[in-house]
């Protein structure tokens, strides 16, 4: 697959992070990280484990605050609105920024029901236009072909690659503007990480994508922008090409050459 190249001219800012401070506890894992978004683009955040790449992606949907003692400080804008401000609809909000796990993760239940069930939780809609919805969603993630005669089968029964776009197609059918993708193809196999990068290039056109990769050679084909992250802070972010060409900063070229990381 190709790299793209770098964005000519960058597309408007979409989710605009600014101080933005994350504590499990009383532990600080986040250091007053800002960092720009841009619409219909892909970010990747690397950088060593522990850095805080999934923190920083999981407040960006406001995930964090299913758990007890998790809090973030700053601003977090999605569309200049703040998304950290109290009284925010965060089932509104989720819908909005999608999110994608590691792990794939259908429900247990058939591959229709899947995505039905995601949209009867925010839409009512007739069977003709939940069939519809649902054969829509299935054919953004490149799974139509693959599922149309099996539609009342467990999504589990899918391989994991088919499972990941279905996960996918989950949060697309609610018609979001953000996707989250936690290292969305670290439990898969070449042929199927493959399919799910072209996806991702695919979906670009229609969404922001901010992807957590542990791969390199994944960030560098996948996205516009990459952002380094290293214990808690953002070292740099760039457009994808020069921050693996000609990083600005010394430790982002240390962990791109594999001095450590
Ligand atoms: N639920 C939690 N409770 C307490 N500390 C946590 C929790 N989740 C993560 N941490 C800590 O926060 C820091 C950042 O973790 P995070 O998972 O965001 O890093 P990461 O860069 O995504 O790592 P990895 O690449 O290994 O997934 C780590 O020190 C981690 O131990």
């Amino acid at each position: 697959m190709v790299a793209h190249a770098p964005v000519a001219e960058p597309t408007p800012i979409k989710v605009s992070v600014r101080d933005l401070d994350f504590y499990y506890g009383k532990n600080k894992t986040l250091n007053s990280i800002s960092l720009d978004f841009h619409d219909r683009s892909v970010t990747a955040l690397i950088g060593p484990s522990g850095c805080g790449k999934s923190t920083l992606l999981r407040t960006l949907n406001r995930i964090y605050s299913l758990y007890p003692n998790q809090t973030a400080t700053g601003q977090i804008l999605l569309d200049g609105e703040n998304i950290l401000a109290q009284g925010k609809d965060l089932n509104n909000l989720r819908a909005r920024v999608g999110m994608v796990f590691q792990k794939p993760t259908p429900f247990p239940m058939s591959i229709y029901e899947n995505i039905a069930f995601a949209v009867r939780m925010y839409e009512k809609l007739t069977k003709s236009e939940m069939d519809d919805r649902v054969e829509w969603g299935l054919r953004k993630v490149a799974l139509w072909d693959e599922v149309k005669d099996k539609l009342h089968v467990s999504g589990n029964g899918l391989s994991g690659g088919q499972q990941q776009r279905l996960c996918i197609a989950r949060s697309v059918v609610l018609n979001p503007e953000v996707l989250l993708l936690d290292e969305p193809a670290s439990a898969l196999d070449p042929i199927s990480t493959m399919k799910i990068e072209e996806l991702i290039s695919e979906l670009r056109a229609d969404y922001t994508i901010i992807i957590v990769t542990h791969n390199m050679q994944q960030a560098a084909r996948t996205s516009d922008y990459t952002a380094f992250m290293y214990l808690g802070d953002l070292i740099e972010i760039s457009p994808t090409r020069e921050l693996f060409t000609n990083p600005r900063e010394a430790r982002t070229r240390d962990y791109i050459t594999g001095r450590f990381g």
